[in-house]
């Protein structure tokens, strides 16, 4: 993953008549996370989703080297397959094979259809098909909702593998991600 890289200059970002944040540069290199941080509806996914190019910005620009994987609440999963089906579907588009599902705790659950999964199972195969994505950048928006305490820390220790390898993160999230170097992003200080 050697030169995994993203960085924003001068961003702004208009919702609906509203400019929720301006003047926002940051760069992150190999190896680096950050943690957007600020209170409900000041625009912290409206970041993640300009970062990732599914959305555009209102002023600025966003450059980014190598793939982007977003893992947000809309997990790109048939919800009418069954689970093993759903992410096998991406493992042959991704050309990945591995073990994401056993590492996520899945394996007991690829027969069933990915609508019947509960929020942390959600959540969980998310992150399966995050792995399987093999993206060096991370956007993660609220990684950790629904997760109970044992798939918290494996969601860390994810986040920490990928940094280890030359991975680069960037995370929004109201709850403490414990990662070595994470460097916050205090949304408000950019409020428009
Ligand atoms: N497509 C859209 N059109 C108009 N307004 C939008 C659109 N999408 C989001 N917004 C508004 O932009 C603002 C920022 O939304 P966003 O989801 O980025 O906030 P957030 O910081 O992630 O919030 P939360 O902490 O609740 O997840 C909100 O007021 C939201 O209603």
């Amino acid at each position: 993953m050697q030169g995994a890289a993203i960085a924003a200059t001068d961003l702004a970002c208009r919702r609906g008549d509203r400019l929720l944040f301006a003047r926002l540069s940051v760069a992150l290199g190999a190896g680096e996370a950050l943690q957007v941080v600020g209170h409900n509806g000041i625009g912290k996914s409206s970041l993640l989703r300009i970062l990732a190019g599914l959305a555009p910005a209102y002023a600025g620009t966003v450059t980014a080297e190598g793939a982007v994987g977003l893992l947000d609440e809309r997990p790109a999963l048939d919800p009418a397959l069954p689970l093993g089906r759903a992410l096998a579907f991406w493992r042959r588009l991704d050309g990945h094979d591995g073990d994401a599902a056993r590492r996520l705790g899945l394996d007991g659950l690829l027969d069933v259809p990915v609508r019947y999964l509960s929020t942390g199972q959600k959540k969980r195969a998310a992150f399966a098909r995050l792995l399987g994505q093999a993206a060096p950048i991370w956007l993660l928006d609220e990684p950790l909702n629904g997760l109970d305490g044992q798939a918290v820390a494996l969601a860390e220790a994810l986040a920490a593998e990928h940094c280890a390898r030359g991975g680069v993160a960037v995370i929004a999230s109201h709850q403490p991600f414990r990662l070595p170097g994470l460097r916050p992003l205090v949304l408000a200080e950019h409020a428009a």
